[in-house]
């Protein structure tokens, strides 16, 4: 598959702090890959620098075959950038900002209204389009921020975080969005700190954190040591007590932990222990109230790997 961005060896540093370390990937054509780390792990850094707005001390970066660090301009027009930030005018409808962003890019006459139109229908806001976007709800403004990124059909668009703090029915719209680009033939880079996103939609995962990815594949891939772990999480009638209810004696008990009402004990399924775990907590004298059991995910990884949630 042709390599659509190849980054080796990037470092950037602010004021001798290192905000990415030595980072080298590939995204191929066609692909979504997720970006998945905590806040402050690097990710707006890089993709800052793959977006020609900021230099990097050090590395190569080439995105569809052109050097980022001799022919900046011809990138420009390769990529779509959905900014953190929103990048929108308040005071005109939401067709004239698409149109606006679009002709920046050269389209204009016939080709520029019908690209619009398609940008502005891939987002779910065909209906809104000649409303202004002080209207808007925050997750319609972020929806109309992709639309301007993606009118000149792009063939890499990149995405800083494009679903912080929206309303679910705007996150489904932008990660359909997503999904529909990546089938019309766009490869997509897209940042983000909520695992279930990637998991959701990423083709494949680079997790970064402090700078340095620390592990990249498929959901599947990266979840593979986990295949056999699971974790059961009881509501108790009361909060447990751990020197009068003690799971860790039993066979393929991993870890335990004791929460407010109840506790969450992740145990090896080869082991089949679940009508041990609920024998041993009827016998301490607890009810279970609820019961529920979850497979590991990339929380999973990235506290195994780092020793630290994700959401922190
Ligand atoms: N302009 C800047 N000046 C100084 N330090 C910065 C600057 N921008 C980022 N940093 C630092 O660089 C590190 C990486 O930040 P970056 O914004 O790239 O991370 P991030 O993963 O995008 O996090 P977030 O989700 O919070 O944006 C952090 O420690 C951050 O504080």
């Amino acid at each position: 598959m042709e390599e659509i961005i190849v980054v080796e060896k990037l470092n950037k540093s602010y004021q001798h702090k290192s905000a990415v370390h030595d980072l080298s990937f590939t995204v191929c054509q066609g692909e979504i890959v997720g970006l998945l780390g905590p806040n402050g792990a690097g990710k707006s850094t890089t993709i800052n620098i793959l977006s020609t707005i900021l230099k990097p001390d050090s590395g190569n970066v080439s995105i569809g075959g052109y050097d980022l660090a001799k022919d900046k301009s011809k990138i420009k027009k390769f990529i779509g950038i959905v900014p953190q930030d929103l990048a929108i005018y308040e005071e005109i409808s939401a067709e004239k900002n698409v149109a606006f962003f679009a002709s920046l890019y050269g389209l204009h006459g016939s080709e520029l209204k019908t690209q619009t139109c398609k940008a502005l229908q891939q987002v779910g806001l065909y209906d809104h389009r000649a409303e202004k976007p002080k209207t808007f709800s925050g997750g319609m403004k972020r929806r109309l921020n992709i639309a301007c990124a993606i009118a000149h059909a792009p063939k890499l668009i990149i995405m800083d975080e494009p679903t912080v703090g929206i309303d679910p029915q705007s996150r489904n719209h932008i990660l359909e969005a997503i999904l529909t680009l990546r089938d019309q033939g766009s490869t997509i880079l897209y940042s983000t700190h909520y695992m279930e996103e990637v998991e959701a939609i990423a083709d494949r995962i680079l997790i970064l954190d402090e700078g340095k990815f620390i592990a990249s594949g498929t959901k599947k891939e990266l979840c593979q040591r986990f295949e056999n772990q699971v974790t059961y999480s009881f509501t108790l009638d009361r909060k447990p007590d751990g020197t009068t209810l003690t799971l860790s004696g039993l066979p393929g008990i991993l870890s335990v932990s004791f929460e407010e009402q109840g506790l969450a004990v992740t145990v090896d399924i080869t082991n089949e222990n679940l009508s041990h775990i609920i024998l041993t907590i009827l016998s301490a004298g607890y009810q279970i109230k609820a019961m529920s059991s979850k497979e590991a995910s990339l929380e999973t990884v990235f506290l195994d790997l780092t020793g630290k949630s994700l959401r922190d």
